[in-house]
């Protein structure tokens, strides 16, 4: 509940207006059984000849009162509940945006989908439904019960008894279906993450003829959901049909007695209808008032699953800003110092002992087996994550001295998948630079080769790329990727593998043109070709973590077997002794 307030005490106006209307409701609703009783009392039954007319005008006049009422309450609660969950669901993105890859590893992309999508609309129903209902029913139940107090204490107690018996029911069936709400969102990710999978991977699950298994697992995720669903609403079903039964026992009960008041002349007919008017109204508003209890468990589990995001502690966190380093002693430098670095929750670290240094105009290079941890080392530059031991210094100063945008603003990453968005060729390419005109879209797309085949599209840079840019090949997309992080102009440009997808050619022409765009920054290449990177200044060959080896590629050939060995598999005799 103190999560929904927050965001629902912004609109304490909305809230009032919306309470004058139940209060208007509320007064008329009950208003008309009175007036009723009087009908049938002092004309129907008692004097025939006065007119119906005045009690019919009041009543319409009433009923209209109701209406408004009733019209001002759904206004104001739609205008809460929508812009509740818009800012809901803004805040949990922006606390996305600044979660590390560490947490976003811990929450789960599929359940930050449902937290921030499912999660977010089982509050707005619930919230609509205090709105609407809450303020509602208990005014309703306290005016009827007044109502049925004054009018006959006598016919009263016969079934006052029966509301702590509802009351203690319906707190036992919200405490049952507490945990039921929690697996059944917990199912609900699931079937997300399943999902997600499927559609990411239909090219794999096709090739490999796995519709079938996938479809199981779907299939298994979602009849999880539904049984917990299943168990979940049979719970919450009961209440009605509880209600149901005790509202039509109630009404026998008091038309039982009441014919016996009637009998003994002690009460009017009219009275009676009123009564069984007033006690319709205070079981009904107490089921009303049941269902919310019915449904607060849900919104418990869900409010307490986006607050977990808002609460989530971020690993990489920057320095308040007056400790922020803004200057810096060198220009496009890169330095490990004794770094050692083990992802989070993980037992053996991944890199040990790392130093190295470049400057700018410089390239240093990494190469080894796969899982040796290339790509870790890149991903500690930008501070994805942060190092274990050691430090990191880029222009001099530790990384994590930095504003991290302003550190993140030296960098060029290119990363080894190349991820495009769904919009224009020019959309993505500003991703690299925000106010990039068509010149320096040519400027990055001709270093990067990708000039050659946007030049064919027919609409250029405004060509539209499909989800992932699923429309382009795989070396087209790494293409544009490449030119997405040397458009801005950075001090530091890291390639993480993402030569891979083009041929020996494009490789070498993309690598030429880099030369010269690179002169002033410091260039970091991850590859698996020797030939990527023979012409680097720096070549840090890497082995199970550790620096197996550094120097230029003939200081390799000639120092280390590692290197030797991988260069060995991949050049011919004659280009190995050249
Ligand atoms: N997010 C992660 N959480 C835990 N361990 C990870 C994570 N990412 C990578 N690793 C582990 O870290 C080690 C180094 O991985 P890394 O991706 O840096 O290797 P790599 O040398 O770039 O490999 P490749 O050439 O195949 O891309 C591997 O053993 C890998 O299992």
């Amino acid at each position: 509940m103190k999560y929904i307030w927050q965001y629902v005490k912004e609109f304490k106006g909305l809230l009032l207006l919306s309470l004058l209307g139940t209060l208007g409701f509320v007064v008329v609703t009950l208003g008309m059984p009175t007036l009723l009783a009087q009908l049938i009392d002092d004309v129907i039954l008692g004097d025939v000849n006065r007119s119906v007319w005045p009690y019919f005008i009041i009543m319409v006049i009433l009923a209209s009162i109701g209406l408004v009422g009733r019209l001002i309450t759904s206004y104001s609660s739609s205008k809460i509940v929508a812009n509740m969950t818009m800012n809901m669901r803004n805040d949990a993105y922006e606390k996305m945006q600044d979660l590390s890859h560490h947490e976003f590893q811990e929450l789960g992309v599929p359940s930050l989908t449902t937290r921030i999508s499912s999660d977010a609309f089982i509050l707005l129903q619930f919230t609509d439904m205090i709105i609407r209902q809450g303020f509602t029913a208990p005014m309703m139940i306290i005016v009827s019960v007044i109502m049925i107090i004054t009018t006959s204490i006598e016919l009263g107690v016969t079934i006052l008894p029966l509301a702590p018996l509802i009351v203690v029911v319906v707190l036992l069936i919200a405490r049952i279906t507490l945990p039921i709400s929690e697996r059944q969102q917990k199912n609900l990710d699931r079937i997300n993450r399943v999902l997600r999978e499927s559609i990411t991977g239909l090219r794999v699950i096709r090739a490999f003829n796995r519709e079938d298994f996938q479809a199981n697992r779907f299939a298994h995720a979602n009849d999880n959901y539904r049984q917990e669903s299943t168990s979940l609403f049979r719970w919450m079903a009961v209440t009605p049909a509880l209600f149901s039964v005790v509202i039509n026992l109630a009404i026998i009960a008091i038309i039982w007695f009441g014919a016996g008041f009637i009998e003994r002349q002690t009460m009017q007919v009219g009275t009676v209808v009123a009564f069984i008017e007033y006690v319709f109204h205070a079981l009904f508003s107490l089921m009303l008032f049941a269902n919310i209890f019915m449904m607060y468990p849900r919104a418990q589990v869900s409010a307490g699953r986006l607050q977990e995001v808002l609460d989530t502690k971020i690993s990489i966190n920057e320095k308040p800003a007056d400790q922020q380093i803004h200057d810096f002693p060198e220009s496009g430098s890169l330095e490990f110092r004794d770094v050692d670095f083990a992802y989070p929750d993980a037992d053996k670290p991944v890199l040990r002992n790392i130093n190295f240094k470049t400057k700018a105009g410089e390239t240093v290079a990494f190469i080894g087996s796969t899982g040796s941890g290339k790509s870790t080392i890149v991903k500690l530059i930008p501070r994805f994550y942060d190092v274990s031991k050691g430090q990191i210094l880029v222009d001099g100063v530790d990384v994590r001295d930095y504003n991290l945008k302003e550190l993140r603003s030296k960098i060029g990453y290119t990363p080894q998948k190349a991820l495009l968005f769904t919009g224009d060729i020019s959309d993505n390419l500003r991703f690299g630079k925000f106010d990039a005109d068509e010149q320096d879209m040519e400027h990055a797309t001709i270093i990067s080769q990708a000039q050659e085949f946007i030049s064919r599209l027919e609409n250029h840079y405004q060509t539209h790329l499909a989800e992932g840019g699923s429309n382009l090949s795989g070396g087209q997309k790494q293409r544009l990727s490449i030119a997405r992080s040397i458009i801005g102009g950075r001090e530091i440009y890291i390639f993480d593998d993402s030569f891979s997808a083009l041929d020996y050619k494009t490789d070498a022409a993309v690598r030429s043109a880099l030369q010269e765009e690179t002169k002033n920054a410091t260039t970091v290449i991850v590859a698996q070709r020797v030939g990527t990177i023979m012409h680097a200044d720096q070549i840090i060959v890497l082995d199970e973590g550790e620096i197996a080896a550094v120097g230029t590629h003939k200081e390799l050939l000639a120092t280390s077997p590692l290197y030797h060995e991988i260069a060995a598999s991949q050049l011919s005799e004659e280009e190995l002794n050249r």
